[in-house]
């Protein structure tokens, strides 16, 4: 059974997860309507965000963003939420019971921060620390999970593809849809298991200086053996995580890590 296009989609998510940007591609790809929250509310306090929160502070922002929400409950088309949306229980109630099918876009803390630092336009971002915006996401996220009908991963997504693939998500039978959620969530994964082995190479070209400086050995066979023994310990209940993948990745790693050596202490 295909699933019902819906008449209205709702795009919450942390704010710069491409909401308002997604959403107009999505109205330019699909020709429907299009609103922003954050859009409307400028609109009806003649004023931009940030001089809202100078002049009314948080809670006045809020108040408008909620009679604005209210207001576009028989609103056909797409509608970017601001991230802030989740913050009010009477904001999750509406978005809870609505007919319009709400979708999460999930993205990760650091590429978002690194958007808005660029942008510069959000009021929250100029207050809080690296470490309040975590809290917050940390507090945001189960909400929006809650109100959200789908959830799709932006990651390394352009704007267009992120459009594209919720657009497809209507042409798509129910039951591959769940399939298409799985495999959305492995993708997600293979980007962080990147991401982290780059920042594993990063270190490793910390350890050649450091080794450059004081003249010792790249290989250091002892250590990398007693790695591989204590992972295996630690995994030593996993029916997936066997002694032999173990060994391949970590076969993998430690010889790109000494070819960086090696080329680095060539140098
Ligand atoms: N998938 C993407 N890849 C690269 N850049 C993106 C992507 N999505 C959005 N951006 C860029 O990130 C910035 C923030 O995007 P956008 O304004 O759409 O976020 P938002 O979710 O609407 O945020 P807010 O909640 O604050 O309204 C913009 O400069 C936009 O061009
Ligand atoms: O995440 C938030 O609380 C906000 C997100 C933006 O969309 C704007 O609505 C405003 O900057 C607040
Ligand atoms: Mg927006």
């Amino acid at each position: 059974m295909m699933i019902k296009e819906p008449e209205t989609l709702i795009l919450v998510g942390f704010m710069g997860a491409g909401k308002t940007t997604v959403g107009q591609e999505i109205a330019r790809q699909h020709h429907s309507q299009f609103v922003d929250i954050d859009s409307e509310i400028e609109r009806i306090a003649k004023q931009s965000i940030p001089e809202l929160f100078r002049s009314r502070g948080e809670a006045g922002f809020r108040q408008i963003e909620s009679e604005v929400l209210a207001s576009l409950q028989t609103f056909k088309g797409i509608v970017a939420t601001g991230g802030g949306v989740v913050e009010r229980m009477e904001n999750l109630e509406i978005l809870k019971q609505s007919a319009a099918t709400v979708i999460y876009l999930h993205g990760n803390l650091e590429s978002t921060i690194n958007r808005l630092l660029i942008e510069g336009q959000r009021p929250l971002l100029q207050e809080k620390s690296t470490a309040d915006f975590f809290n917050l996401w940390q507090l945001r996220d189960p909400k929006y999970k809650m109100i959200a009908n789908f959830t799709v991963e932006t990651v390394g997504k352009t704007p267009e593809r992120i459009a594209a693939e919720i657009i497809a998500l209507f042409s798509t039978n129910e039951d591959e849809l769940a399939l298409l959620q799985l495999r959305s969530e492995i993708d997600a994964f293979d980007r962080q298991i990147f991401q982290i082995i780059e920042r594993r190479m990063q270190v490793v070209t910390a350890v050649a200086h450091y080794k450059a400086q004081f003249g010792m050995a790249t290989i250091q066979q002892e250590r990398m053996r007693n790695m591989r023994t204590l992972l295996k310990y630690d995994f030593e209940q996993s029916e997936d995580i066997t002694d032999e993948m173990i060994d391949q990745i970590m076969t993998i790693l430690t010889s790109s890590a000494i070819a960086k050596e090696n080329k680095q202490l060539k140098r």
